[in-house]
């Protein structure tokens, strides 16, 4: 059985392992809410924002290799290996540990790149876990958290693995409990760059800091959604579309936009009728990262 929607797979232990190599999920996150409060002098936006994991993502499988390279199967287009950050990942484990082992890695990528949904800050986290686990490197959550957040601003919360509203420029986490409920999540089809959104000199940046408790309560909005909405027609149309049936938001800085439902088959009706050539997923949202529910199933400790 193989299925992008982990919790099922979950259910099938022999799946930890194919032949020589071991099998990671790479889970995709949404930003329930993202506010910006700050710019910083260094030009970094202070946020606060709401990260809840989604049951839908890739997969890595992993064999060691005796010597120190990183082999990484298949390539991505236009993406030089030593920018994938996968590779970035492991190359700076290896660095930090002292460690003389290398591995063989396989990506099966379904995740939009450049969507708002942090797939490649997810890569790189499940890359650190997974290789701090086979190779026996030992480094603490924190400690792997530090080699990720040089890598991208969200790669600490895919190894955090608690939903969490996430402060300051993304490294404060007050775990917290938000409804699990299922999205329609919509990939416009364009991709858009982060640093263009936050360079956008109509972004609203004063946003007063509110408490974790107010947050949860008050009504969730995405202080980029306006520009992005915008400046990207493509946005604009998915969004528009999707509002007609459910509540919906951008995630992040875009381009996925998502709608929310209380039950899967809702959210299934409204895929069902989507405009011909975007492309989507109905999905659970989860607290805890379907990563570390899938590591906890493991005989030995991971940290
Ligand atoms: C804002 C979020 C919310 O999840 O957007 P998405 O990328 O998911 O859409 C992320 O934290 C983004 O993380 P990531 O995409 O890794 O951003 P980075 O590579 O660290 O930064 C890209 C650029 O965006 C700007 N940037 C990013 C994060 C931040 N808090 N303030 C910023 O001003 C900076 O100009 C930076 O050079
Ligand atoms: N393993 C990877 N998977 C996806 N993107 C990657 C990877 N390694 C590097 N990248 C680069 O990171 C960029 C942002 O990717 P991603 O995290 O998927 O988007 P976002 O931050 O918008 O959620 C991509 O456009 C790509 O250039």
């Amino acid at each position: 059985m193989k299925t992008h929607h982990f919790l099922t797979a979950l259910s099938a232990p022999s799946l930890f392992k194919s032949g020589n190599a071991w099998r990671f999920p790479s889970p995709a996150k949404l930003n329930l809410f993202l506010y910006i409060n700050n710019k910083r002098a260094n030009g970094y936006h202070e946020l606060q924002t709401l990260f809840q994991f989604l049951d839908y993502g890739d997969w890595l499988e992993i064999s060691l290799r005796d010597d120190d390279e990183i082999q990484l199967t298949p390539n991505i287009p236009n993406l030089p290996i030593e920018q994938n950050l996968i590779y970035r990942a492991a190359k700076a484990l290896q660095q930090q540990t002292g460690c003389k082992l290398g591995a063989n890695i396989h990506l099966d990528k379904v995740l939009p790149m450049g969507g708002g949904i942090g797939g490649g800050s997810s890569n790189a986290a499940t890359t650190l876990v997974a290789l701090n686990y086979l190779w026996r490197t030992q480094l603490s959550s924190d400690e792997l958290a530090e080699i990720g957040v040089k890598l991208g601003a969200d790669v600490p919360i895919f190894i955090h693995g608690n939903a969490s509203i996430a402060e300051g420029v993304g490294e404060i986490f007050h775990d917290c409990e938000p409804a699990e409920k299922w999205y329609l999540v919509l990939k416009p089809n364009i991709s858009i760059s982060t640093a263009a959104v936050f360079s956008h000199p109509d972004l609203p940046r004063n946003t007063p800091k509110r408490t974790v408790e107010q947050l949860l309560n008050d009504e969730y909005t995405n202080d980029c959604e306006k520009v992005v909405r915008n400046s990207y027609p493509e946005v604009e149309e998915t969004l528009s579309w999707l509002l007609k049936y459910a509540p919906s938001r951008l995630t992040g800085t875009g381009a996925c936009v998502f709608a929310e439902f209380d039950d899967e088959q809702s959210a299934r009706n409204v895929f069902d009728m989507k405009p011909e050539g975007i492309s989507g997923f109905v999905v659970k949202g989860c607290n805890r990262s379907p990563l570390h529910q899938w590591i906890e199933k493991f005989p030995d400790s991971f940290f």
